[in-house]
């Protein structure tokens, strides 16, 4: 018999790893969002369920103060496995942002997004207002804010979809229109309208692995970090889970050329010659995985003593001029590395 198969304990520092993906529309949407703020009655905040530490953006705390917020997680089939580890963790978070609400969503399931009209229903009635209530939908790129505003306007009022979405980030590049998302009463100006805004990245993170979570996540264009990368990082952590989430592809491993090649092979990802496609396998893998293919579990470890080190938002988000020379100095770095190894 072999030796028993050890996953990796830690995935090694990767310095010259970009750690910004904060676009023009993001600035630009963000600036948008501030400027609608005296309108706005209630911010709904989704974050990303496999990474509810990493998918803060603190820019949001601090640009649209002053609003009540909703945070909801979504995405929570792709994370929790409705344990009663999940139903601790998801206490915890509920502990961590209170007095804010939070409430968790897979957008396919009525309940979920019945749970948010409902809240959406008690804040607009606590209002009393007669021309109705408004909300503005934010979060980071691909978090599924278009998702679950169509979603939440099919429960709602039974309408269909009313803003694009997509497995990439970025679909959404402007606040759009108004879109209503339950009736008022009969010739009322009454009802809940709900604003789609573009997702919003951190200027600057300072964590290399938070980087790696959000590109795996989504939240990040899939040409900013090496699809091998990416790739070993979701081998990473699918050995932390269990190494036989690959087994149609590959025995347990740490390599993750063996295992591109073993998939290339599998799935006919072959350059001329034969040649396994490692780059083309590595973005199907990544893809399989962020479909729930390849084990539903979470990338950020919550605990009281990890939501207690999470940093002031005032502290973690630097100026922008900040986070345009710290992505520069990274830039020159890559560059640096690159030229070490072609010489
Ligand atoms: N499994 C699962 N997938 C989801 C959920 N919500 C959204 N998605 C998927 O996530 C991807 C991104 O969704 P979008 O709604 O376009 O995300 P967005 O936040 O509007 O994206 P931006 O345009 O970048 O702002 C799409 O492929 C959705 O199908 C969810 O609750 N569960």
């Amino acid at each position: 018999m072999g030796a028993p198969f050890i996953p990796r304990a830690v995935f090694p520092t990767l310095d010259s790893l970009p750690r910004s993906y904060f676009l023009g529309h993001h600035r630009s949407g963000l600036t948008k969002m501030k400027s609608l703020l005296s309108s706005i009655d209630l911010i709904i905040e989704c974050r990303d369920y496999r990474v509810p530490l990493s998918s803060r953006n603190p820019l949001f705390e601090s640009s649209l103060a002053g609003r009540e917020r909703l945070v909801v997680y979504t995405k929570r089939d792709l994370g929790s496995q409705e344990t009663r580890a999940d139903a601790q963790r998801e206490l915890l978070l509920r502990k961590w942002l209170a007095p804010s609400s939070v409430l968790f969503s897979d957008h396919r399931d009525r309940q979920d997004v019945k749970r948010i009209l409902n809240h959406a229903k008690a804040h607009a009635s606590a209002l009393n207002t007669l021309t109705g209530s408004r909300l503005l939908i934010v979060g980071m790129p691909n978090v599924g804010k278009s998702s679950l505003l169509n979603a939440l306007r099919q429960v709602g009022i039974g309408k269909g979809k009313a803003a694009h979405t997509g497995a990439q980030p970025g679909v959404t590049r402007k606040i759009g229109t108004t879109v209503k998302i339950v009736e008022g009463s009969e010739g009322s100006g009454e009802g809940i309208y709900l604003l789609d805004t573009p997702g919003v990245f951190v200027p600057y993170i300072p964590d290399a692995e938070a980087m790696l979570k959000l590109a795996l996540c989504g939240s990040v264009k899939d040409t900013i970090i090496p699809p091998t990368t990416l790739a070993d990082y979701l081998l990473y952590h699918m050995n932390r889970n269990s190494s036989n989430l690959y087994s149609a592809y590959h025995s347990p491993t740490n390599d993750i050329t063996s295992l591109l090649e073993a998939v290339a092979q599998k799935t006919g990802r072959l350059q001329k010659g034969g040649i396994p496609d490692t780059e083309a396998s590595a973005l199907w893998l990544i893809q399989r995985w962020r479909n729930g293919h390849l084990g539903r579990f979470m990338l950020d470890e919550v605990t009281e003593e990890a939501l207690r080190n999470a940093q002031d938002p005032k502290e973690f988000a630097p100026s922008f001029s900040q986070a345009k020379r710290a992505d520069k100095d990274a830039k020159r770095a890559r560059s640096r590395s690159m030229s070490v190894t072609a010489a």
